[in-house]
């Protein structure tokens, strides 16, 4: 299998509502087969729309998609019966178990895998004779998953496929999303939930204000944010008895109290400096905490940069 192969492409895409809102300004990435793409995003940021245009929902304004090699929205008798699609919002009849619905689907759906199997990849086995309307919230995501697996699709796409279900759904799912791209599926997800990114994504674009802020694998994007060093001031100590921080590759600090933030492009260089001047000067730093960048951290130094209240 090749996996540079290039699944989905997205080139300067646009889309302008009704109104003349421009929801996406201009967005450009791909996604190779097998690989779990997130797309991030402030509320608003355009995520939504995005994978309604690679979903053949909308016809863009502006630029090109393609998925497997076609445009979604004008051959879209091409491309629907190779993806899968979980939506927001699923909105079935409510008074259907949940059996019937996935027989309903797969009706729709050609080659579909048999229901049963579906419903069982994503824990429903045991909830087949319920009605729609009986179901949790979690469970109910847990049904659009299954009618997106029918088709036993190369291409799904996931609109905040986690929303509502408890951390053990969320596992449990989030399972299923590397097994699939095990088997080769590629998924394009969108994501509220940082962890789920940072755990799941092969590469992820942080989308804000209808554009691309960054984009890459999460490292790549965590490490293009300062890793963090905080302790209190050892007693009788202030912050001048330091070495000089621009010595130590500090590129921000703040002081709370006696308790010392400082911001670092080079992680290793100042924790080594700080450990060697304590040690010098033979004092405990109480409370010591040194780490790298999270995803959250990126996604809320993007969103302030951009004058965002995140
Ligand atoms: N049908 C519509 N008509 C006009 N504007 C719309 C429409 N749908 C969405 N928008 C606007 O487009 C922008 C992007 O919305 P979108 O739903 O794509 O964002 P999102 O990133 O998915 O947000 P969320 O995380 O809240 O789901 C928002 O400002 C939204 O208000």
């Amino acid at each position: 299998m090749d996996t540079n192969e290039h699944v989905i492409e997205v080139t300067d895409l646009r889309r302008v509502y009704g109104g003349g809102f421009e929801a996406v300004r201009g967005i450009t990435f791909s996604v190779n087969r097998g690989e779990i793409f997130a797309l991030l995003g402030t509320n608003g940021a355009g995520k939504t729309s995005t994978v309604e245009l690679l979903e053949g929902l909308a016809r863009p304004a502006g630029g090109r998609v393609r998925v497997l090699g076609h445009d979604p929205y004008g051959e879209r008798a091409a491309v629907r019966p190779r993806t899968g699609v979980m939506l927001q919002e699923g909105g079935f009849p409510s008074e259907l178990t949940v059996a019937e619905t996935a027989r309903m689907w797969a009706g729709c759906v050609s080659g579909a895998r048999p229901e049963s199997e579906a419903l069982e990849l994503v824990g429903l086995a045991g909830r087949t004779g319920v009605r729609v309307k009986q179901l949790s919230g979690g469970e109910r995501r847990r049904l659009d998953l299954a009618l997106a697996l029918l088709g036993e699709p190369e291409v799904l796409f996931l609109d905040e496929p986690t929303t509502g279900l408890d951390a053990e759904g969320r596992r449990d799912t989030w399972e299923l999303v590397r097994a699939l791209r095990e088997a080769g599926t590629t998924v394009l997800l969108t994501t509220h939930y940082l962890e789920e990114a940072e755990g799941l994504a092969d590469r992820l674009a942080i989308l804000h204000e209808g554009r691309i802020a960054t984009s890459g694998t999460p490292a790549e994007v965590t490490a293009a944010q300062p890793a963090r060093i905080s302790f209190r001031l050892p007693d009788g100590y202030f912050l001048g008895d330091l070495p000089p921080l621009g010595e130590l590759g500090v590129c921000g600090h703040e002081l709370d109290g006696r308790v010392v933030r400082l911001r670092t492009r080079e992680l290793q260089r100042a924790a080594t400096a700080l450990l060697v001047w304590a040690q010098g000067e033979r004092v405990e730093l109480p409370g010591l905490d040194v780490r790298s960048a999270s995803l959250e951290e990126a996604f809320l130094g993007i969103a302030r940069a951009q004058g965002v209240a995140a």
